[in-house]
């Protein structure tokens, strides 16, 4: 083991207990950017993060993004930097202090802002795995460092976020404009916000798929009305949403929208042969997902259909009856929600107007008399890079450091919209480091983060700062 890292591992170790409790204050802290009566909390995370930053020595800057709309101020972005020595290597790593929605009501064993720690050390809470406990592992990084007196190898750039949840409104602005101030020495990005393949063994990331979110709206009627009284003499709006909503996507995962296939890259034999060495099985699949019931039986399909082909999957529908009982009413106005994972080479110009098209025919035939309207809520790019790049490597060496295994090297299935923009301002290599496993249920209920992968990862990020600090740059 390089010298410098076993007093570094040995300081971690002992300071698992804060570490813990680091995550306790901002799971705490319901910072849901989907819903605007939480834009406070979203806000008072930043505060916090702000304050872990500066109690430790680090340099923060505020940035404001404006108006998500009039009356509601986008979260601030915090531009952060530990270390200004021309003689280290500046890293700039990105992260996201907002949180998926979250009620206990939707099936939660315990309420989602309470980190609970169960006797199998899991760490449930909502943003545990998503992404808090990653952005929280840099600050333990960070601090450790400090209390063990072990000099911080690199210049840390930071950025983060509260509003990648929601599409990361404002942050590619932001970016480009920093490109050449804030981020202006970075030699390499490292994004901490994705997930292993399975429970076991450690991967690094080298693509994503984009996300192209949609809204279809349908009203009629001027209020909710009593089915009994007006059932069968009004055109009910979700009657035709779910005529609409029914020719987007079939029950085996293929996508009903005209031309979308069109724009998908073919498979070359190098791509082909990649999925036969990857460390997954069906178990992981059905361990992550709760159940068997995948589309595929094989894990190449699978894996392919995570990684490099596009889906289709509908949310939910706004002002829809879906408590429980047995409410008998005509909803007046429902907007179904749905989003398209677009991969190379799909363009998210021509998906909007795909399925524009496509919803605005399929609810002309319907020859309704309500009123149909379209959202394209937000759209985010896909990213595919190398990872035969020294970034890679010192993350390589890192991971089996920690872990003891070398990573695999995998593609994502979800998204981080900046990703390509920080590959695209700043010139310089982006790597994925994931700390959490496939069972954490992000985005889903009892969202949890393992204490061993938050207390390794935390050695991991350490370690990869050391090893990149190292690598000899040969692009
Ligand atoms: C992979 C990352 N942790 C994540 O969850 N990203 C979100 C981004 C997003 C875009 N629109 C809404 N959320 C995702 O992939 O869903
Ligand atoms: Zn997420
Ligand atoms: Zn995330």
């Amino acid at each position: 083991m390089a010298p410098v890292l076993e007093p570094y591992f040995k300081q971690v170790d002992s300071m698992a207990d804060s570490f813990i409790d680091r995550l306790r204050k901002a799971v705490a802290i319901p910072s849901i950017s989907a819903d605007a009566a939480h834009r406070p909390a979203v806000v008072k995370m930043a505060d916090f993060l702000e304050n872990e930053l500066t109690t430790l020595g680090a340099h923060v800057e505020r940035r404001y993004l404006g108006e998500q709309h009039p009356g509601l101020d986008l979260p601030p972005v915090l531009l952060g930097r530990y270390g200004d020595d021309p003689k280290k290597r500046s890293i700039l790593v990105y992260g996201h202090y907002d949180v998926q929605p979250a009620l206990k009501e939707d099936g939660w064993a315990t309420d989602p802002f309470t980190l609970h720690v169960d006797e199998k050390d899991r760490m449930f809470g909502r943003g545990s795995t998503d992404d808090k406990g990653p952005v929280l592992g840099w600050i333990n990084a960070i601090e450790a460092h400090k209390k063990a007196g072990i000099e911080f190898p690199v210049n840390l750039l930071m950025c983060f976020e509260g509003m990648e949840e929601s599409g990361s409104e404002g942050l590619d602005n932001l970016i480009k404009q920093e490109a050449q101030v804030f981020f202006k020495d970075v030699d390499a990005v490292c994004i901490s916000d994705n997930y292993w393949l399975g429970a076991e063994k450690p991967c690094l990331t080298y693509g994503l798929r984009g996300v192209s979110y949609f809204g279809i709206e349908v009203s009629g009627p001027g209020q909710d009305l009593h089915s009994g009284v007006y059932g069968g003499t009004v055109t009910e709006p979700m009657t035709d949403l779910i005529n609409v909503m029914s020719t987007l996507v079939n029950n085996k995962g293929r996508i009903l929208i005209p031309g979308i296939y069109d724009q998908v890259a073919p498979v070359t034999p190098e791509e082909e042969a990649l999925y036969a060495d990857i460390a997954f099985t069906m178990q992981d699949l059905y361990d992550g997902i709760g159940s068997k019931t995948a589309i595929f039986d094989d894990t190449k399909s699978t894996l392919m259909a995570r990684w490099r082909n596009p889906s289709l999957s509908l949310h939910g529908v706004e002002g829809a009856f879906s408590a429980e009982g047995a409410k008998t009413v005509i909803p007046a106005k429902v907007i179904g929600k749905f989003s398209i994972r677009t991969v190379p080479d799909m363009d998210p110009e021509k998906v909007e107007k795909l399925v524009q098209q496509h919803v605005e025919w399929e609810f002309a035939k319907l020859n309704s008399n309500n009123t149909f309207k379209f959202h394209p809520l937000h759209a985010g790019k896909w990213w595919v890079s190398s990872p035969k790049h020294w970034n890679f490597t010192a993350a390589a060496k890192a991971v089996e450091q920690v872990w003891g295994v070398k990573p695999d090297m995998t593609r994502e299935g979800g998204s981080i919209p900046v990703t390509l923009t920080f590959e695209q301002q700043t010139g310089k290599n982006v790597l994925l480091l994931p700390m959490g496993s496939s069972t954490d249920a992000a985005h889903s209920i009892n969202e949890k983060l393992d204490k061993k992968n938050y207390i390794q990862g935390t050695k991991m990020l350490g370690a990869y700062l050391h090893f990149v600090a190292e690598e000899p740059i040969t692009e």
